[in-house]
């Protein structure tokens, strides 16, 4: 049965994996955490099960990994720390990298960070925009000097996997579209420019979800404390952080890339790492790509969720058409990336 968005209302849980309180307690006396004042779960989230932790000392997140291995972690931990102490703000706890608490429950890893002040922006207005686009150029400029090495999250293979796993749920009569549009995403990736695209540790999630803004109380507008979620990050073009970052916090509701957000992301992102002229030629493939990879997983989380138990999933529909949208002409991308 082909997926339905309006399907997903009532679709609310986003805990899979609950920790006991004297569990907690035990971990905030070994990490010097503070006593314990409240715990609750997060509203949203589909990939692991996170928690709102406050002591009598700090406010913090606590997340359970449901699909990150033990082997893996290190990587994420490292990087958000070296991102913190070279002034990109990611929520790490402690400024000694030998202390970050990590521990484990029931067989899963287990990290514990620093709850960002504020909250995130649905609607973003200009000095969110600006101040994205900034943090965004900062943490691919500083990445560039990081021996971290994390394998590509989304490689050819994951592609593949997921167009052979999914093509059934499309309806018959648009898999043509569908098709088409995965063959573009692995030529991409199979093109000859691909290889010479910037490239290094990417945040690879960079959505209106994970970047958090606090008021500032002596002025009328508010600040990016930080950015989280980092759990997808890993080497990248940078290019496909920037087009991720487009899609999800320039794109109006009717689909369509919105001038005026584009051109204030893109202006910020360049006054600190201007694109080459190979990344502004790719830059319109690069957000097709992503559109699709995106509809892609969350197409597939609705799936394999639905088989589990009712739980929070993204609606796939805002990504389904925005391959083919009128506002990605060569003249477009010109005038967004001009400085
Ligand atoms: N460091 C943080 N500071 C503030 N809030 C946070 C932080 N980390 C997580 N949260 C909160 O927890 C929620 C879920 O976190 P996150 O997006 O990391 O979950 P996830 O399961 O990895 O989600 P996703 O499906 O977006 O990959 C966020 O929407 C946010 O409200
Ligand atoms: N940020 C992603 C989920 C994690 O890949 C989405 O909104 O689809």
């Amino acid at each position: 049965m082909p997926w339905k968005a309006s399907s997903l209302v009532n679709v609310y849980m986003t805990v899979f994996t609950r920790v006991p309180i004297d569990v907690l307690t035990g971990w905030s006396n070994k990490h010097m955490l503070g006593a314990l004042e409240n715990l609750t779960e997060t509203k949203h989230g589909t990939e692991n099960s996170n928690f709102f932790l406050t002591t009598v000392l700090r406010n913090l997140i606590v997340t359970v990994f449901e699909n990150v291995g033990n082997h893996e972690l290190p990587f994420y931990l490292c990087y958000m720390y070296f991102l913190s102490v070279n002034g990109v703000p990611a929520p790490i706890l402690n400024s000694n990298v030998e202390a970050i608490p990590v521990v484990q429950w029931v067989d899963k890893p287990v990290a514990i960070t620093l709850k960002l002040i504020g909250s995130t922006q649905e609607v973003p207005g200009n000095p969110h925009l600006l101040e994205t686009g900034r943090a965004l150029a900062a943490l691919h400029h500083i990445s560039k000097k990081t021996t971290l090495f994390n394998a590509r999250v989304y490689s050819i293979s994951w592609v593949k996997d997921k167009v052979s796993n999914y093509a059934y749920v499309v309806p018959f009569g648009k898999r043509y579209v569908f098709e088409y549009r995965s063959s573009i995403q692995l030529f991409f990736f199979l093109a000859g420019g691909y290889k010479r695209l910037d490239d290094g540790v990417c945040h690879g999630d960079l959505f209106k979800d994970n970047v958090a803004f606090e008021q500032l109380f002596h002025m009328h507008r508010q600040r990016l404390s930080g950015c989280f979620d980092f759990y997808f990050s890993g080497q990248e073009k940078m290019l496909v952080d920037v087009a991720i970052a487009l899609n999800t916090w320039c794109t109006s509701s009717n689909g369509l890339l919105n001038a005026y957000a584009t051109v204030k992301l893109m202006h910020s992102y360049q006054t600190i790492k201007p694109l080459k002229n190979r990344e502004k030629k790719k830059l319109l493939v690069t957000l097709e790509v992503m559109s699709f990879r995106f509809w892609l997983s969350r197409v597939g989380g609705f799936y394999k969720k639905r088989i589990t138990a009712t739980i929070y999933t993204y609606d796939p529909d805002c990504f389904k058409h925005m391959g083919s949208l009128y506002s990605r002409k060569e003249w477009f991308i010109s005038y967004v990336c001009a400085l």
